[in-house]
């Protein structure tokens, strides 16, 4: 059987995750020119790579469209209602580092719970006309944190696309949920992370599509044991 690996095309994961593969005995050469898509691995020829954005890498190691991949642990949770049972997270990488957090404007000075917060979203909209808004793109882990974890039900999530950071100033939300690495856009924008307000310590992460078909496979285990023994 023919085991792929998802491996980042692009983006800030591209070349730790090249990099590891190396140091585990597994260098990747492209197949066709270098904007292919497709890859192999020296040495392996029951191995084929397919370069894919992190995220896609997350939809494709839910759906079992790919054996294995290399993204970050917030894509694979967000992405994926039920991400254990689905998948495996088979190493954390040591790269990719980025806190999902919630954050709030450094002036709500009585704020710096999520229990704090709780009491804010129950009196809005008696305040205010209409329930807190909270702008991210992690829907599914805001919900869980919030709803699941602390209870809190009354507040709208905005969609935000990008400078969710800026949604604060601009008025189209009271608070953000987002990824926060040396935590500087976040000062920029003058919003301070709640004090158990972080939702997830994420890194990139080698993960396997949970497959009966793995079990019977001798190379699934040499995979997993190269890519361990190389961090
Ligand atoms: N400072 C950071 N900003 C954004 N993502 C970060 C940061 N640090 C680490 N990451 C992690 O990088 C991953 C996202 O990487 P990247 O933005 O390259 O992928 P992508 O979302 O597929 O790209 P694109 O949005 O261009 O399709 C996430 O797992 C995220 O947690
Ligand atoms: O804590 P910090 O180090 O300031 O990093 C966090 C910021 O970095 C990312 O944005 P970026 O502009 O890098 O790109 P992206 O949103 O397009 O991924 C992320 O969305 C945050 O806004």
């Amino acid at each position: 059987m023919t085991i792929t690996i998802a491996l980042p095309s692009k983006g800030r994961m591209k070349d730790d995750a090249s990099a590891i593969f190396e140091r585990a005995g597994m260098k990747i050469v492209a197949v066709g020119n270098g904007r292919s898509y497709r890859g192999r691995v020296e040495g392996w020829d029951d191995v084929e790579i397919a370069f894919l954005s992190a995220s896609e890498i997350s939809r494709e190691i839910g759906s079992g469209a790919v054996d294995f991949g290399v993204t970050g642990e917030d894509l694979v949770r967000e992405g994926l209602a039920d991400a254990d049972a689905r998948v495996e997270f088979c190493a954390r990488l040591g790269f990719g580092h980025a806190d999902v957090v919630v954050a709030v404007p450094e002036i709500w000075y009585d704020v710096d719970t999520m229990a704090d917060l709780g009491d804010v979203a129950a009196d809005f909209r008696a305040r205010h006309g209409r329930r807190l808004a909270i702008a991210t793109k992690y829907w599914r882990l805001t919900q869980q944190f919030f709803s699941g974890s602390h209870g809190i039900q009354l507040y709208r999530i905005v969609e935000s696309l990008g400078a969710t950071e800026g949604a604060p100033a601009s008025g189209s939300a009271d608070i953000i949920v987002d990824i926060t690495s040396t935590g500087s856009t976040l000062k920029a924008n003058h919003l301070k992370i709640l004090s158990d307000g972080v939702i997830l310590r994420s890194e990139a992460c080698f993960v396997r599509a949970r497959k009966t078909v793995h079990a019977k496979d001798p190379v699934v285990d040499r995979i997993i044991a190269s890519i361990r023994a190389a961090l």
